[in-house]
């Protein structure tokens, strides 16, 4: 057995992997959502966070509430409250090679959720930086970032929220058909493919109310997937599902990751986790753990659960 390493590394795994399939045509990457990057240098990280602080508003309706019987808590007049803002993440300074999976761990509230809305820029850091190969998310326009997350992101949400309106297939084909770069018969067809991929193909024309919940995130994946995206990030993917479909979807990520593709995925469950090149364990927004499991091969399960238990184990998580 090898023991853990506490840098991140290139696996065995990402090695021999293929590379991805780039079938999809789309803008050359330095002009895609009219933003300049350096994709086509490969020595530039998938995405890489400098000093990436988020703190929220604490406001007093929600620490004292709103009843007149709860006066007394209130901060005497002239005084602000010593927390008006709370620092979730704090300084954090993370590297995400590409092809890596890392999957982020911690107790609840520790900021899983709060990075990752950060680092996909579903929500914009208080201070510091976040650079999807090379492009500074925080310096974009909101009309740039939505078209950046639009072309380049996969999102993949413990609910997968597909529109009840759409059948499945159409649901998965309307972010290809909103980022307006290929045909629509091209997209149809490519959304098709992944449905065979993930093993709903016979739901095509299907109701989302006529999909159990392991099918409507597969859905979910496929959706996430229709643009080709360089990143997948996926917050509690499993988490709604019972653990026989959770370990399906486990197996179709990993198949994605094995494919080339970047992934960070929020997780509860160590066997997720324990599917990653690199595990990051979060608490109270700082990074007390950095684990790769790169050594392992995936078939070592055992060994890449105990290796994350143990840390986990450390933290009380
Ligand atoms: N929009 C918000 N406004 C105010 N506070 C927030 C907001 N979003 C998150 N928080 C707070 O930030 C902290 C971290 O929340 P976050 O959801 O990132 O944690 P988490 O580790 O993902 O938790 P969980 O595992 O329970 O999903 C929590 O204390 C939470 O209450």
């Amino acid at each position: 057995m090898t023991a853990p390493r506490t840098s991140s590394t290139t696996t065995s795994a990402q090695a021999s992997q293929p590379t991805r399939d780039s079938r999809t045509t789309r803008p050359p990457a330095s002009t895609v959502a009219g933003v300049e990057h350096e994709a086509a240098n490969p020595s530039v990280p998938a995405l890489r966070a400098r000093g990436l602080t988020k703190s929220y508003a604490r406001s007093c309706t929600k620490r004292y509430g709103r009843s007149r019987s709860l006066a007394w808590a209130r901060p005497r007049a002239g005084t602000a409250p010593e927390d008006s803002t709370t620092p979730v993440l704090d300084s954090l300074d993370l590297t995400i090679e590409r092809g890596q999976l890392v999957a982020v761990m911690g107790p609840s509230g520790s900021g899983k959720s709060t990075l990752l809305h950060c680092l996909s820029g579903m929500d914009r850091p208080t201070s510091g930086a976040v650079l999807l190969e090379g492009t500074d998310l925080t310096t974009l326009t909101e009309p740039e970032l939505a078209a950046l997350r639009l072309s380049r992101l996969g999102l993949v949400f413990q609910q997968p929220h597909l529109l009840a309106t759409l059948n499945l297939l159409d649901n998965i084909v309307l972010p290809g058909l909103m980022a307006g770069h290929r045909p629509r018969r091209e997209v149809v067809s490519q959304g098709r493919e992944l449905m065979s991929r993930m093993g709903i193909a016979e739901l095509m024309g299907s109701d989302v109310t006529q999909a159990s919940g392991g099918e409507l995130q597969r859905a979910g994946i496929c959706r996430a997937l229709i643009n080709d995206p360089d990143i997948v990030f996926a917050d509690e993917p499993t988490g709604a599902l019972n653990s026989a479909t959770a370990a399906q979807i486990l197996d179709l990520l990993t198949e994605i990751h094995v494919s080339g593709t970047t992934m960070v995925v929020v997780t509860h469950d160590a066997r997720v986790a324990a599917r990653a090149d690199r595990v990051l364990i979060l608490v109270d927004g700082a990074v007390v753990e950095d684990l790769s499991l790169g050594g392992f091969r995936q078939d070592e399960a055992s060994s890449r659960l105990a290796i994350v238990s143990e840390a986990l184990g450390r933290h009380s998580v």
